[in-house]
C-alpha cells in the first residue's frame, strides 16, 4: 500500500484566504495589525522563516517590523528591544526566532513579552493556558499539525472526534515550541497521547513505541529517524522536521525526520517536506497576529478567535501523482 500525501500546500492556500478575510474585516472595523519579528544572529532555518513571514505579511498588506541583532546581542539590550516593542501600538505580535543563543536565557526573555503580543504562546501565561486547554494562541507548528490532520481527516470522512477518541497519539521529540504543544493539543482532542524522544531510540528502540501510533507527530530534528520499520500500516505520519541534506551533487536540499519512501510505502498517510507542515506554520502566525489585534482592541478570546475555513475539497494526492 501506498500512502495518502496530505498536501500542506493546498491546505495553507484555503487557510490564507481565510485569513485574508479575517484581515480585511479587521480593517473594515479600523482596527490595526502589525507583526514584528526578532532575529538574533543568522542561523540557517531562523532566517528562512523570517523570509517566509516578510512576504507573506507584504502579500497580506500587514505592517511588518523585522529587529535584526547580532548574535553576541546582550540579554539587556534584547529586553530593551522586547520592550520597545510591547510598548509601540503598531505592532499586534512578536515572534522571537528561535534558536536564541546560548547567552541569553530564553525563559528571562519569553517572560518580557507582552502577553496578548505573544503569538507562539511562549510566555508562562501563554503555555499555562495551553496546558489547562484553554489557548489564547496555539503555537504555529503544533497548530499546522492538528489543523493538517483535522483536514484530512474531513476529507477521507472520518468524523474528527469519534477518530481522536479511539487515536493513539505518539509524539516524539519534547520540545517546548513543538513536543510539548502537540500533547497538549492531543489531549484536548481526548486522544490517548504519549511521548517519545531520541533517548528511547538509543535505549530501548524508539519502534517499542512509535509502532502502535494512529497518527505519529515527529518532532526530532533528526534527520531520517522514523523508517517503515517504526511505523504500523494504518499510521498517519505527520513530519515536522526541517533538517539540510546534502545531495551527491553537492546541493543542500530540506528533508524531514522521516525517512519519505521508505514510510510512504507502510503508512497510511504522510505529510511531505518540504510541502507538508512549514506551508501552514506562517499562515497561522499571521492568524494569532489577527486574535492578538482583536485582544488587544479589548475584545475578549471569544470575539478574537478567527472562524476556521472548513475543508471542501479533499486536499490528499496519491503517491502516483506526485512523482
Ligand atoms: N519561534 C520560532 N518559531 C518557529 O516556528 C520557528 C523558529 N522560531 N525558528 C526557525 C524555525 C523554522 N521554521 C520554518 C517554518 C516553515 C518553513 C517552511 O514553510 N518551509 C517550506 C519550504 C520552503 C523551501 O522549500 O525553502 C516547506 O516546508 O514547504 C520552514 C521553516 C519555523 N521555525
Amino acid at each position: 500500500m501506498s500512502a495518502q500525501i496530505i498536501d500542506g500546500r493546498a491546505c495553507a492556500r484555503t487557510l490564507k484566504q481565510s485569513l485574508e478575510a479575517d484581515v480585511a474585516r479587521l480593517r473594515a472595523e479600523g482596527l490595526g495589525i502589525g507583526l514584528a519579528t526578532v532575529v538574533v544572529g543568522d542561523e540557517y532555518s531562523s532566517t528562512a522563516y523570517e523570509r517566509r513571514l516578510r512576504r507573506l505579511a507584504d502579500e497580506l498588506g500587514v505592517p511588518y517590523s523585522p529587529r535584526e541583532l547580532p548574535a553576541d546581542v546582550g540579554q539587556d539590550e534584547l529586553l530593551a528591544c522586547i520592550g520597545e516593542l510591547n510598548a509601540e501600538p503598531s505592532v499586534s505580535g512578536i515572534l522571537i526566532l528561535r534558536p536564541l543563543p546560548s547567552h541569553v536565557d530564553e525563559s528571562v526573555v519569553f517572560r518580557a513579552i507582552d502577553p496578548c503580543k505573544d503569538v507562539e504562546a511562549v510566555h508562562p501565561d501563554n503555555a499555562g493556558l495551553l496546558a489547562l486547554g484553554v489557548p489564547r494562541f496555539v503555537p504555529s507548528t503544533a497548530a499546522s499539525c492538528f489543523h493538517l490532520l483535522d483536514t484530512w481527516l474531513d476529507s477521507v470522512g472520518e468524523d474528527r472526534a469519534e477518530f481522536y477518541h479511539r487515536c493513539l497519539i505518539v509524539v516524539v521529540g519534547r520540545s517546548n515550541n513543538v513536543g510539548k504543544p502537540a500533547i497538549s493539543l492531543g489531549y484536548e482532542r481526548q486522544a490517548t497521547v504519549s511521548s517519545v524522544d531520541e533517548w528511547a531510540d538509543r535505549t530501548t528502540g524508539i519502534g517499542r513505541h512509535t509502532r502502535w501510533a494512529d497518527v505519529l507527530i515527529v518532532a526530532a530534528g533528526k534527520a531520517g529517524l522514523i523508517k517503515a520499520e517504526h511505523v504500523g500500516e494504518n499510521a498517519v505520519v505527520i513530519d515536522v522536521g526541517i533538517n539540510g541534506a546534502t545531495g551527491r551533487d553537492g546541493k543542500v536540499r530540506m528533508i524531514g525526520d522521516v525517512d519519505y519512501d521508505s514510510v510512504a510505502s507502510r503508512a497510511r498517510a504522510l505529510t511531505p517536506v518540504p510541502g507538508g507542515v512549514g506551508p501552514v506554520t506562517d499562515v497561522w502566525l499571521l492568524r494569532n497576529t489577527v486574535t492578538a489585534a482583536r485582544l488587544l482592541a479589548g475584545q475578549r478570546i471569544e470575539q478574537a478567535l478567527p472562524a476556521l475555513p472548513v475543508a471542501r475539497t479533499a486536499q490528499v494526492r496519491t503517491l502516483q501523482e506526485k512523482s
